[in-house]
């Protein structure tokens, strides 16, 4: 039996839970065996076998990053220089990350994700989904899934990434929705497909949504990147737990984001879900597109997470705190709306905001995004008296303390 643990003296704690206000001040929280045990005012905390001082500091969940591809190996500097002197970023660019991560071995690809899950946890992030795509064969998008699923929370099949350099459209969907999902459906949750010009078309990406849907795996969308397409539409039409990019938006696609969550209790996160609308703020950035319009789709009654999209294409980072910071100065959230966005909205996304859900292989997940009793305790304590100074001083590494499950791993 693990010990018990009370951080208190917590200046603002963040719990994103209706029942304790979502925001309390002067509070305590106590951990036990893995999970949340009690949450309320300092005075009034139990007793634990040991004791953290957050010093006045802000706790909030550990960040909830629901969309990264963290399998593969090399990297894209020379792109990205190109970029930065004015080139557009193109589809294209991920077949360079297909010949590395094909040439690599499995202990290099592990050890490669191993890094980046550490740099991930030090900046905070206790939820990581990671996405299969740089295989783009039957053994390399396995063993992507396969080594993903030692190391993160949720994994995606993104077989549907690229068609790769050496294959035929036709013959290559015909493998992604028949023996390439078939092999990998054991070790992923969801499917992800990249709807978009020069990826899969509608028709493409209909095939793959249903094929997943078929198979009895969850779906979430890459959509609307580069320019207006259908992604927003099928994600919802297929009802996928997420639509992520969303940066080029018609009314029309609001709305149906928005119709997703008419049965929706947003408070108290429950009732009928809909399609989860991820904004990913520093592949904006990267990519020199404008930023999501976050705003708008939260006002029309969204439900908006945002993540880092970490990798080594449009995003080489996983700053939760980065996107965060740039959601509230440029995409004109408020902190309390992106914290929100970046740990519960990020839960919602990977269908973890209840205790218990069983995923596709019937393995019960966590609740995660929340500070809540029963809740997997994950936290972060800022050395910061509140969550504001993410943005007020963006770029500083603020985050002080992390725990995962109770245990400190940063
Ligand atoms: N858009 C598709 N996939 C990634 C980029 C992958 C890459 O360029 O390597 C993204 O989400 O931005
Ligand atoms: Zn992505």
């Amino acid at each position: 039996m693990s010990q018990s643990l009370l951080i208190d003296h917590i200046g603002e704690l963040t719990t994103n839970d209706a029942e304790t206000g979502g925001r309390l001040t002067d509070a305590a929280v106590v951990v036990a065996d893995g999970v949340i045990a009690w949450v309320g005012p300092a005075g009034s905390a139990p007793a634990a076998d040991e004791r953290v001082d957050a010093a006045g500091g802000a706790v909030l969940p550990g960040w909830v990053d629901s969309h990264t591809h963290l399998v593969f190996a090399g990297d894209r500097t020379a792109e990205f220089e190109a970029r930065m002197a004015g080139e557009a970023y193109a589809a294209g660019g991920i077949n360079v990350t297909v010949a590395a991560t094909r040439a690599a071995s499995d202990a290099e690809l592990a050890a490669n994700l191993a890094g980046l899950v550490a740099e991930a946890r030090r900046g905070g992030t206790t939820t990581l989904e990671t996405k299969t795509g740089y295989g783009l064969t039957v053994a390399d998008e396995v063993r992507s899934a396969q080594i993903a699923g030692e190391q993160v929370d949720a994994v995606t099949f993104l077989g549907a990434h690229l068609v790769p350099a050496d294959a035929d459209p036709d013959a290559y969907l015909d493998l992604v929705t028949g023996q390439m999902l078939e092999e990998v459906a054991p070790h992923v949750s969801a499917v992800d497909v990249f709807c978009e010009e020069g990826a899969f078309d509608r028709a493409a990406s209909e095939r793959v949504l249903a094929a997943a849907r078929a198979r009895g795996l969850a779906t979430r969308m890459h959509g609307n990147q580069l320019g207006h397409g259908p992604g927003v539409e099928l994600a919802v039409a297929h009802g996928s737990l997420s639509v992520d990019h969303v940066g080029f938006l018609s009314d029309a696609d609001v709305a149906a984001l928005a119709g997703s969550w008419s049965g929706w209790d947003r408070a108290a996160a429950s009732g009928a879900r809909g399609t989860v609308a991820t904004v990913l703020p520093a592949c904006d950035l990267s990519t020199r597109v404008p930023l999501a319009p976050a705003r708008r789709l939260l006002d029309a009654g969204v439900e908006v997470a945002i993540a880092s999209n970490c990798n080594p294409g449009t995003s080489y980072t996983s700053s939760m705190a980065f996107c965060v910071a740039t959601a509230v100065l440029q995409m004109r959230l408020t902190v309390p709306e992106a914290v929100r966005a970046a740990t519960l909205g990020g839960a919602i996304a990977l269908g973890m905001h209840e205790d218990g859900w069983l995923d596709p292989r019937g393995v019960a997940q966590p609740r995660v995004g929340v500070i809540a009793p029963g809740a997997r305790a994950d936290l972060q304590l800022l050395d910061a008296p509140a969550a504001t100074h993410l943005a007020y001083r963006p770029g500083m590494p603020l985050t002080s303390a992390v725990w995962r499950a109770g245990e400190r791993v940063a």
